[in-house]
């Protein structure tokens, strides 16, 4: 029996290095790593030149680990070498010249930044599974959290949803003489959605989400003195055209942003979903606050001449201030208000598409 040479494929990693010999049956196997940083190959098997003892020998360019682990197929023997430093190698033996036994292994073979990425790629998947297990580990609630805010977040959607399903319904059908009787047709169902909105400042308070409380804080409030206060006290404000526009432009966003945050719950993104919500409000939060800022304004003559909400004064100072005094400092912290939440929105798109935009280069 004759002593022959197998083919030998190798690829690399930045850890490791690969070896494929091509020998089937492989028995008697004798792999060992000499002191001098060179992998000795002996067994018998059968290969190019039929059953014979094949061997071979490697000086690596690069000291490597004495561990080497090693795999006998009916096809193949595969050998795995780990590097002593984790670096990319411009070849495998500190011979210059390639050993002609020696070939890439194109199926495994990756070039330098190639490599990089499936390491980056899997940095990052252990990374994703330590931060998901650690969250699961760490409250164990997180279940019944995300089932509670996905159903509040549809039952919000719902309830917008059929507010501007109607509106718009009865805006095709009967014209401009549809805004006069919004109030009648969908306040009840409002009265509903921003009850329960009150929700949104609780949520951030127990730490279920990561809103802002004070955002929200303006946010509800706002919402429901102009729904509650102008609207829901004043009869006289009630026919105007300008529920309309106010009911109008608060369920125009929330029909998109409450399925985002449904989405949310569940781990999912539709990027145009996404990019309506974090862009919709540029439009309708001014048109919004104008809207609220002329039924305000509007409801001031009404509140003078009903003296309702009027609050008592001394018989020296006259016999009572008139509630649109307060109404007209509301106006001013309207502005404010909407300065701040225009500002915290703003912040919440850029960090959305900042962050984005990270992840995927
Ligand atoms: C007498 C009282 C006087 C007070 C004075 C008040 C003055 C008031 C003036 C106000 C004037 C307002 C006039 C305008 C009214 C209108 O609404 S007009 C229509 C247009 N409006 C809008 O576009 C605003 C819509 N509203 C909002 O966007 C919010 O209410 C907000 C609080 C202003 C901002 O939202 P926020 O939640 O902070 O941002 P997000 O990026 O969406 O969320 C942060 C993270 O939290 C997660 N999350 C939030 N809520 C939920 C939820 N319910 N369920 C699940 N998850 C939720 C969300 O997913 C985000 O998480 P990450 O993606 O991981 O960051």
């Amino acid at each position: 029996m004759q002593i022959l040479t197998p083919h030998v494929y190798w690829a690399q990693r930045h850890g490791e290095i690969f070896l494929r010999v091509e020998l089937s049956d492989a028995k008697n196997l004798d792999i060992n790593l000499q002191e001098n940083n060179t992998l000795h190959f002996r067994a018998l098997g059968h290969g190019a030149k039929g059953e014979n003892e094949y061997k071979f020998s490697l000086e690596f360019l690069e000291p490597v680990r004495p561990e080497i682990n090693h795999k006998s197929t009916q096809r193949q023997v595969d050998i795995k070498v780990k590097k002593r430093e984790e670096r990319w190698w411009d070849r495998l033996t500190l011979q210059e010249k390639k050993p002609v036994f020696l070939a890439p292994d194109f199926d495994r073979w990756l070039d330098e930044s190639d490599a990089e990425m499936e390491l980056q790629a899997k940095e990052e998947a252990k990374i994703n599974k330590i931060s998901v297990e650690s969250r699961v580990r760490q409250d164990p609630y997180l279940g019944l959290k995300k089932g509670y805010l996905f159903m509040y977040n549809l039952v919000q959607f719902l309830g917008f949803s059929w507010i501007f399903v109607n509106m718009t319904v009865r805006l095709f059908i009967l014209g401009q003489d549809s805004f006069y009787d919004t109030f009648h047709t969908t306040a009840d169902m409002m009265y509903f959605c921003q009850m329960m909105a009150v929700l949104e400042i609780i949520n951030p308070l127990l730490g279920l989400v990561k809103t802002g409380f004070f955002p929200a804080m303006i946010q509800v409030s706002g919402r429901n003195t102009i729904l509650f206060v102008i609207f829901g006290s004043l009869e006289e404000m009630q026919n105007k055209a300008v529920v309309f526009f106010v009911f109008y432009l608060w369920s125009t966003i929330e029909i998109f942003r409450y399925p985002f945050y449904m989405l949310a719950c569940i781990g999912t993104e539709w990027k145009l979903l996404t990019w309506l919500r974090y862009t919709l409000w540029i439009p309708l939060y001014p048109l919004g606050s104008i809207a609220e800022a002329v039924a305000v304004i509007q409801s001031l003559p009404i509140f003078d001449e009903s003296s309702l909400f009027s609050l008592p004064l001394p018989a020296v100072m006259g016999h009572s201030l008139s509630f649109s005094y307060v109404l007209q400092l509301y106006l001013v912290l309207m502005f404010l208000g909407l300065f701040i939440n225009f500002r915290h929105l703003y912040k919440q798109r850029r960090r959305r598409y900042r962050s984005r935009k990270r992840k995927v280069h």
